[in-house]
């Protein structure tokens, strides 16, 4: 399980700071697929940095914490804390970046790509018998032996990023975190990776994390998930619910702006910007572009309430 206490992180510039979390505080639990959703710069990217503890300058966290609940060599429960979970990388906890072509070295095939990772945080005594470990676990992906031989730019956007799902979920890591995996791929190529993602998850029963901007990935893979609104975590709960009885305004115009089958009327987007998270107001963040917000709106932020079955929103209309 890996927990947010009231997390904040920001990026320390010369200029002042950008604060791209603020307050956020939720879990995700064993055999869940958990949802981060938001529109662009809203610091979904961020969160999950914060969530691997992949914290270098600029970015910093300014107070909360992260736990991560795992099991040690013995099967005892064992805690890293952020500054900490890094020596749970790969084993425990695992990474899937934003852009595969990125993230891969250009100049290094895909088979050493996978024993660098792999031997840095895994003691390999027999390479042989691992190299066979590899092939297997492929196989088990449908992945072809033959992607271990390309260089990453031999290999299409969307098989590259199936190489980095299966190499963050080699060491079967209790958690997985992936951002926009489908960004990017045609709508064929990313209905497959979807389907691997949730069977991986499935197979291993761990937790997933999928950031995405699209809700229909949301709607396709998810259990439960959070709606990030400028840096700030407004509503979570079960994906259906999510769906199908939204609470916080903003998720209500998130889902209304969603085409439904049979539905022909004019669908619009959700006027105005995010506020600035150099700066944000001292109310409700949304309370700019909200139909109701009212004078304590701009004023007050919102306390979290229950609006459901495990469901929590943050919005003075709620109380
Ligand atoms: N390295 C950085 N230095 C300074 N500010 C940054 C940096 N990376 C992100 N930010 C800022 O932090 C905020 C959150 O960005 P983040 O990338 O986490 O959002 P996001 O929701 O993932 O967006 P996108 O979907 O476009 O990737 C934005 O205001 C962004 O400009």
């Amino acid at each position: 399980m890996l927990k947010l206490n009231q997390v904040s992180a920001r990026y320390n510039m010369l200029t002042g700071y950008v604060k791209a979390v603020d307050g956020v505080d939720f879990e995700v639990r064993r055999n869940e697929i958990f949802g981060i959703a938001g529109e662009s710069g809203c610091g979904k990217s961020t969160l999950l940095k914060v969530m691997y503890d992949l914290i270098s300058y600029p970015l910093e966290i300014s107070s909360g914490s992260v736990e991560l609940h795992s099991l040690d060599k013995k099967g005892e429960p064992v805690v890293y804390r952020n500054g900490g979970i890094h020596k749970s990388w790969w084993k425990d906890i695992s990474y899937v970046p934003q852009g595969a072509m990125h993230v891969m070295n250009p100049v290094a095939k895909v088979r050493s790509q996978f024993f660098d990772t792999i031997s840095k945080y895994h003691a390999v005594k027999d390479k042989k018998r691992l190299e066979q470990e590899i092939e297997a676990y492929l196989k088990e992906l449908e992945l072809p032996p033959e992607v271990l031989k390309a260089y990453p730019h031999q290999l299409s956007g969307g098989m590259r990023q199936r190489v980095l799902i299966a190499l963050a979920t080699f060491l079967h890591p209790g958690i997985v975190l992936a951002d926009e995996p489908t960004t990017a791929l045609d709508v064929v190529v990313q209905r497959g990776i979807l389907t691997m993602l949730s069977q991986v998850q499935k197979k291993l029963k761990n937790a997933m994390v999928i950031v995405s901007h699209d809700m229909g990935v949301h709607y396709q893979i998810t259990n439960r998930m959070g709606i990030m609104y400028a840096g700030q975590m407004i509503e979570v709960g079960p994906t259906d619910q999510i769906f199908n009885a939204p609470q916080h305004p903003y998720t209500k115009m998130l889902i209304n702006a969603l085409p439904k089958i049979g539905d022909n009327s004019q669908k619009e987007g959700i006027p105005g910007t995010p506020p600035s998270l150099r700066n944000p107001p001292a109310g409700c963040r949304f309370a700019a572009r909200c139909p109701h917000a009212a004078e304590l709106c701009r004023l007050v932020a919102p306390e979290r309430v229950g609006v459901g079955d495990d469901h929590y929103a943050s919005c003075h209309l709620l109380h």
